[in-house]
């Protein structure tokens, strides 16, 4: 079987400046993968190539061997792509429940209409279940704290049935208790999802990644196991000097 998600040779230049240079990268299907790298290093980059929002200079990215080359956004949510981004994209006055409907409805239409039951469809459902929101259903989205609204955005994605999620920054501004929460989440999800995270927060990828790929100017500059990573001498090189809380080597 095909990775889910295969990127080829991918470049991206903004303005004769390479955001990307040459990454490679595979992922295959039920991984929890984390991207990290110093500021800059292009994740968030990486992450929109994949979902349409920005077109490479050259090299390609395959969804289970299909080619996303000259895709528009939607078109890569529909195949089963979905992501959040670093600001919120809930609609406050809205309650919970009609944010999750608005997302599942922009998937598939006439499948999650077909699939209604006392006003609540199966995906929708299931999302509330996942996300732990069940209780805060018919609250405006408006009223969440920080955590829960992150939750809602999984949810609101969980709810597109995407077969490869992507997370920009997820427990950013999150306490301690609400990054062990979405660290389980996340572990749940991809469970029988793909879940991609672009993270900072060193104490969370330790307890939760299993794969990690380190970015830096553009390319690759590492990949393995967090252990293998925090071993890899030019992977501490580039943190060097940088927040304790950043450095790949703390705590070790
Ligand atoms: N639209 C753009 N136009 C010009 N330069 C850009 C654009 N988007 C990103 N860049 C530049 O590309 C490089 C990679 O940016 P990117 O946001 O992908 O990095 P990152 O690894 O996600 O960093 P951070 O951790 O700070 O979010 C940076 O030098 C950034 O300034």
């Amino acid at each position: 079987m095909s990775p889910i998600i295969e990127v080829r040779g991918l470049s991206v230049v903004f303005d004769g400046f390479r955001a990307l240079d040459g990454v490679d990268l595979t992922v295959e299907r039920g991984e929890l993968r984390f991207l990290i790298g110093p500021n800059g290093a292009g994740k968030t980059t990486l992450i929109d190539v994949v979902t349409g929002l920005t077109r490479p200079a050259s090299g390609e990215v395959l969804l289970a061997g299909r080619s996303l080359t000259g895709l528009r956004e939607h078109q890569i949510v529909r195949l089963g792509v979905g992501r959040t981004f670093q600001t919120s994209v809930v609609f406050e006055e809205l309650t919970v429940l009609e944010n999750l409907d608005l997302a599942a409805a922009f998937r598939r239409p006439l499948l999650s209409l077909a699939r209604r039951r006392r006003g609540v469809s199966e995906t929708v459902a299931e999302a509330l279940e996942t996300t732990g929101l069940a209780g805060l259903a018919d609250r405006p989205a408006g009223v969440l704290s920080h955590g829960q609204r992150q939750w809602l955005e999984i949810g609101m994605l969980l709810a597109q049935r995407p077969e490869v999620l992507l997370l920009d920054e997820p427990v950013a501004g999150m306490s301690r208790a609400e990054r062990e929460r979405t660290g389980e989440l996340l572990t749940s999800v991809a469970r029988d999802r793909t879940v991609i995270v672009v993270e900072h927060d060193m104490e969370f990828l330790r307890r939760y990644a299993s794969q990690v790929t380190v970015l830096h100017e553009g390319r690759v500059l590492a990949e393995g196991s967090v252990e293998e990573v925090r071993g890899d001498p030019r992977v501490q090189e580039v943190y060097i000097g940088r927040r304790k809380d950043d450095a790949v080597s703390a705590g070790s």
